[in-house]
């Protein structure tokens, strides 16, 4: 739907006029946009940018002799990012259909008393996967706000050190000749609601550890999945043994250092939502701190784009559409069979199976298709006792 509302202040809130936006903006094609919408945003430096620029001049002590120069140099031709729409541009042509953040700035906006609402296709999100992506840039501004970089760079003096996730893997699955286990602490999601009402992180991760699980991931987002980083800290202190995985939505480097000073071993990248671009400098950064990352593809063209950067150790295939929910396991064979595989196996890369395994006979079925360890969340969570379902997922008992 697309219409202008003007409105009074939100409690009395009457539409007054509504037009299509779509037509009007048609009429002003050299501007490109509704001129009523802010355009300092056009000229914005691109948030990786930024991040790039801060990271470059903070950590140039501590990393190496470059100077901060070289170091942004070194991530990339920094120049074709410093306007906001080239970043757009570039993630347009490597594929990616979900836009960083409303393209036409958010449908309300308060001129004094009054809430001017405005709806377009550019500020409608098009799916749950855009909407959860726009929702957290306004979230990470306000967590920014009040824990700057140099803050959380201090913290991570006292973080505890961190576990070494993918060997973890490695040698789970050395051992059962089974896909080796990331036990997913969820409580709920977008597309299954509320998982479990009777929601103990501790308990559950610790029941897991006993079970086999050979790491753990724990959704961090708080508005769709009822997660948060308390949880993670409570796992990670509460003394689990296994490495555990931050199970985020990272479109900020902020986010990186953040999920390391509660902890995490290992954080999530979402090929769908991140340029190749952004994955090589979060990369870089989690290097330096000595996470491990999970990039996760969900279609041939997103994996054709992680085998093109070096030093991926690690791919999760989704077998959820992010955009439509639907689960179909057959992705994961899809997505490894031929060349693909081939180069996988090459490059000894660990691939892990996500979402929708339900059975001994799917385990089968992903490992079959080159898997080598599997993401698995819902079928655990709903059973009473999360960690003594991992034997009905595998159709025996994985604890040493
Ligand atoms: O509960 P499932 O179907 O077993 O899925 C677990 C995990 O794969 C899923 O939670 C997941 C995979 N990628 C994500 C990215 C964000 C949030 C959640 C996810």
């Amino acid at each position: 739907m697309e219409g202008i509302v003007f409105g009074t202040p939100p409690r009395f809130r009457v539409p007054i006029v509504s037009f299509s936006a779509a037509g009007f903006k048609r009429s002003l094609p050299s501007l490109g946009r509704a001129p009523w919408i802010a355009t300092d945003r056009q000229r914005k430096p691109s948030p990786l940018y930024c991040a790039m620029a801060e990271e470059a001049s903070e950590t140039k002590e501590a990393c190496c002799s470059t100077t901060a120069e070289e170091k942004l140099a070194n991530y990339v031709d920094v120049s074709e990012l410093q306007n906001e729409n080239a970043v757009e541009d570039v993630a347009e042509k490597q594929g990616i259909k979900i836009r960083r953040r409303p393209a036409t700035g958010p449908p309300s906006h308060h001129v004094g008393p009054f809430e001017f609402r405005l709806e377009n296709e550019g500020n409608t999100p098009r799916n749950i996967l855009e909407k959860i992506i726009w929702d957290k840039d306004v979230a990470i501004s306000q967590l920014k706000e009040r824990r700057p970089l140099t803050m959380l760079k201090k913290a991570l003096e006292n973080a505890p050190p961190v576990r070494d996730f993918v060997g973890t893997l490695r040698s789970s699955y050395k051992s059962t000749c089974l896909p080796a286990l990331i036990a997913e602490v969820k409580k709920a999601s977008p597309s299954r609601g509320v998982l479990r009402e009777n929601f103990d992180p501790v308990e559950i991760a610790s029941s897991y550890e006993k079970n086999g699980a050979a790491c753990i991931s724990v959704l961090t987002d708080e508005k769709y999945f009822q997660g948060s980083f308390e949880n993670l800290e409570a796992i990670r202190r509460a003394g689990v043994q296994c490495p555990l995985l931050c199970k985020e939505f990272i479109i900020d480097a902020w986010q990186i250092y953040y999920a390391r000073s509660k902890g995490a071993d290992a954080v999530l990248l979402i090929a769908a939502v991140l340029p190749d671009l952004d994955i090589k400098y979060f990369t870089k950064i989690c290097n330096l701190l000595g996470l491990a990352t999970l990039v996760e593809v969900h279609n041939e063209r997103e994996m054709d784009r992680v085998l093109g950067i070096e030093g991926i150790q690690l791919i999760g295939i989704n077998n959820r559409n992010l955009e439509t929910f639907k689960v179909d396991i057959s992705n994961t064979k899809k997505l490894l069979e031929g060349e693909r595989g081939e180069l996988i196996r090459q490059r000894d890369i660990i691939v892990v199976g996500e979402s929708g395994l339900f059975t001994p006979e799917d385990i089968s079925y992903v490992q079959d298709a080159g898997v080598r360890a599997v993401l698995v969340g819902e079928s655990l969570i709903k059973q009473d006792d999360p960690g003594k379902a991992i034997s009905g997922l595998f159709g025996k008992s994985i604890s040493a």
